[in-house]
């Protein structure tokens, strides 16, 4: 399933961009005065291959979470049980991303990939939040005493997150975002940034949900030991990803791939959201075309990915929470690029003159 969807992702569709460039030319708008979004709306008509591009409606969160041997190191200050406790917060509705979901009106879709405690479940409705069980693994194991994952289960992990893509896609879907939960989830990232960006862990590595300075420089120092031992090969994604990465990542990896082996636009939030799009860029180059940047982390490594990944993101709040809250914040900004397209008057139709 991997292989198939990889093959599956092509480059975007040069005529479609071009029409679209043509249209923003012709809109009754001073050329160039929506800024990043013209670019964004041409890349959205590439994507589609059709111009205009759909309106990105309905949009869908899918939350993976994971839980991390890496935090016996003591890399962050929460308790383990914290990831299955949000969890329980996501399906009763009560966490940042419900309310942001629902003010922008996206659905929410928890995926347990990897939660190490039994996550605490609320009442199934036929409305709200939904949970898909896929535990792979009750966490991984600690990165930096052997492999987080074996090759099988990061490869389980990504097939579980382009399975969660086709299904939201086949639901109606037309553009997704990525969420994650994830205690001690930061570290890994680190490292996957590291490892795909080939910068020093002191470059990749933050304080994630806000650790002090002892803590900053043990958390350096893990995700540092971590890729001496394994020396990860960037050109190996699944590699890399089993070694020094995590569930919640890998799944991630998976619903990227699979949103642009359809052609549906894949709105990325944090630092979780941009490691894992090094890997699925390293998997499939091409996937960048699919990937809209949501925001810019406040963690360092989000600015060397986005870097990498060519992506410049469309808001930047200092956010550092995580769980898709910066992509849904995002979301009203890529629909407004997508919009212009649909139903701003053209220069010709409305009869204003131009220069
Ligand atoms: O999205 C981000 O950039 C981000 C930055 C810092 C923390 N987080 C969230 O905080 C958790 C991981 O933080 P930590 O310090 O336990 O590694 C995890 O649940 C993430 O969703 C998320
Ligand atoms: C309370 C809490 C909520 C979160 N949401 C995403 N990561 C989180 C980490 C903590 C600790």
């Amino acid at each position: 399933m991997l292989e198939t969807t990889i093959a599956a992702i092509g480059p975007l569709d040069e005529p479609a961009m071009a029409a679209a460039r043509d249209l923003q030319g012709r809109l009754t708008k001073p050329a160039g005065s929506l800024g990043a979004l013209e670019e964004l709306s041409v890349r959205l008509a590439g994507l589609a291959g059709t111009c205009p591009p759909p309106l990105p409606e309905p949009a869908a969160v899918a939350i993976f979470a994971g839980d991390h041997g890496v935090h016996a190191q003591g890399v962050t200050p929460w308790p383990q049980e914290v990831t299955a406790q949000m969890i329980g917060n996501f399906l009763a509705g009560g966490a940042v991303v419900n309310a942001f979901a629902r003010q922008a009106g996206a659905s929410v879709t928890v995926v347990d990939v990897g939660v190490a405690t039994p996550p605490v479940t609320a009442p199934a409705a036929d409305t709200g939040p939904r949970l898909v069980e896929a535990n792979i693994r009750r966490g991984t194991r600690d990165m930096t005493v052997e492999a987080a994952l074996t090759r099988a289960e990061a490869r389980a992990a990504v097939e579980t997150g382009i399975r969660v893509a086709g299904d939201l896609i086949d639901a109606g879907a037309g553009i997704l975002l990525t969420g994650d939960m994830g205690i001690g989830n930061t570290t890994p990232a680190a490292a996957l940034v590291a490892a795909f960006g080939g910068v020093d862990p002191a470059e990749a590595t933050g304080r994630g949900t806000g650790v002090d300075d002892p803590t900053y420089r043990r958390k350096i120092e893990v995700v540092r030991a971590a890729l001496r031992r394994h020396a990860p090969d960037p050109a190996d994604p699944l590699g890399v990803l089993a070694t020094v990465g995590g569930l919640e990542h890998a799944a991630l990896a998976g619903l990227i791939l699979g949103a642009a082996a359809r052609r549906v636009p894949v709105l990325l939030d944090g630092v979780i959201a941009v490691s894992a799009a090094l890997a699925a860029a390293a998997f499939a180059p091409h996937a960048t075309g699919a990937m809209v940047a949501g925001h810019r982390s406040a963690e360092p490594g989000a600015t060397v990915a986005l870097h990498r990944l060519g992506l410049t993101p469309l808001i930047d709040l200092g956010l550092r929470l995580g769980e898709g809250t910066g992509a849904l914040l995002a979301l009203p900004v890529v629909t407004g690029a997508v919009r212009v397209l649909h139903e701003v008057a053209t220069f010709d139709s409305a009869g204003v003159a131009e220069k």
